[in-house]
């Protein structure tokens, strides 16, 4: 649905050159929740700017649904932009305006006749769940309401895309909590595809299925969001992993004189299952849990146990080829 091919965007301000986004290439399927994580700087919101093109890359192509948007002339940019919702986090509302008059507002823009803005307003307001409020105005909104009219506006006309820039980073945890929630409908009802930037894992975690880490500029790791989650290969993944805490603190189980220590990955239903006490079962070995979490990932569970197994090598050695074969992985790690 997005394909981003070698995107870099430098900004010169007299001699000075700031690359803010550096040769970024990405592939965001149909149907995807896509996380771009990042720290302050690291160029996300330059990257999302550029896939609507409200930032011109310097170099490289943005092709969206098959249309490279780095190619159109600005009447037919404007027509393939219609295409794409963008949410941003501080709202961008006219606050002169009502709350219908702010969805309506890219409606009249498109020039669709007054009674069916009237009804397609009414349907918008109704998804994001704001029909008592219409008449009133951003000022007398909760953050997560103002989010909740920008959400309607954005999918107004339909997009096939939408963009979210940092769009629950100016609310409260439970608020930012029911904005994901509805972000998730909207893609599971409408079948938009969603790219959002943040520096929140909790948000990543939440509601997406893929994901990209960037870092001064570059993306440095990319890929489902439970394998990157599990296994962040760089420190800057590793970071944003340990903000979510539930994660295992890695590396403190060097000290256990008596066995092995042993991490085991369970993803989905396995999670739930006795794996560890049956494969233990079979051989003379015995175990002893330094720490686990189980926790969930969208609709994924998954856990993760630190144990040290005890036992004669062949004893442990079938418990882990035993935990291997039911699909576990093991590592040993200590
Ligand atoms: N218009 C501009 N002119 C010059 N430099 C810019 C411009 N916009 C962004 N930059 C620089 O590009 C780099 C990336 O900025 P960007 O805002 O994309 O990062 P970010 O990851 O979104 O950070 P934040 O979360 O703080 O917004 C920064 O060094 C920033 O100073």
């Amino acid at each position: 649905m997005i394909q981003l091919e070698g995107i870099s965007k430098r900004y010169k301000n007299g001699k000075l050159v700031t690359t803010a986004v550096d040769d970024v290439s990405l592939t965001i399927n149909k149907g995807d929740i896509f996380g771009i994580i990042g720290h302050s700087g690291a160029g996300k919101s330059t990257l999302i700017r550029c896939v609507n093109l409200l930032e011109r890359p310097t170099e490289g192509r943005v092709i969206v649904g098959g249309t490279d948007l780095t190619a159109l002339k600005s009447g037919m940019l404007q027509d393939a932009r219609k295409r794409i919702g963008m949410i941003f986090q501080h709202f961008n509302l006219l606050t002169t305006a009502t709350v219908r008059a702010n969805v309506a507002f890219p409606l009249e823009l498109a020039k669709m006749p007054r009674a069916q803005i009237r009804t397609r307003v009414d349907e918008l307001l109704k998804l994001v769940g704001l029909s008592e409020h219409g008449d009133k105005y951003p000022a007398q909104l909760s953050g997560g309401q103002k989010q909740r009219v920008g959400i309607a506006r954005a999918l107004a006309n339909n997009p096939h895309v939408l963009l979210c820039d940092e769009a629950t980073s100016a609310l409260d945890p439970q608020t930012t909590s029911s904005i994901l929630s509805l972000l998730l409908d909207i893609n599971r009802q409408l079948g938009i595809t969603i790219l959002l930037i943040t520096h929140e894992m909790n948000v990543i975690r939440s509601i997406c299925n893929r994901v990209a880490v960037m870092d001064r500029g570059r993306v440095v790791e990319t890929g489902d969001v439970l394998d990157v989650f599990l296994k962040p290969q760089t420190q800057v993944t590793k970071d944003f992993v340990a903000q979510v805490a539930d994660t295992i603190d890695p590396g403190h189980f060097d000290d256990r004189p008596e066995g092995i220590v042993v991490r085991v990955h369970f993803i989905g239903e396995v999670t739930y299952e006795p794996i560890l006490y049956e494969e233990v079962k079979k051989t003379g070995a015995t175990f002893a849990i330094l720490q686990g979490t189980v926790s969930r990932m969208k609709d994924t569970p998954y856990g993760q146990l630190v144990v040290e197994l005890r036992g004669s090598a062949a004893d442990t050695g079938s418990v882990l080829e035993g935990l291997r074969k039911r699909g576990l992985d093991v590592e040993v790690i200590g």
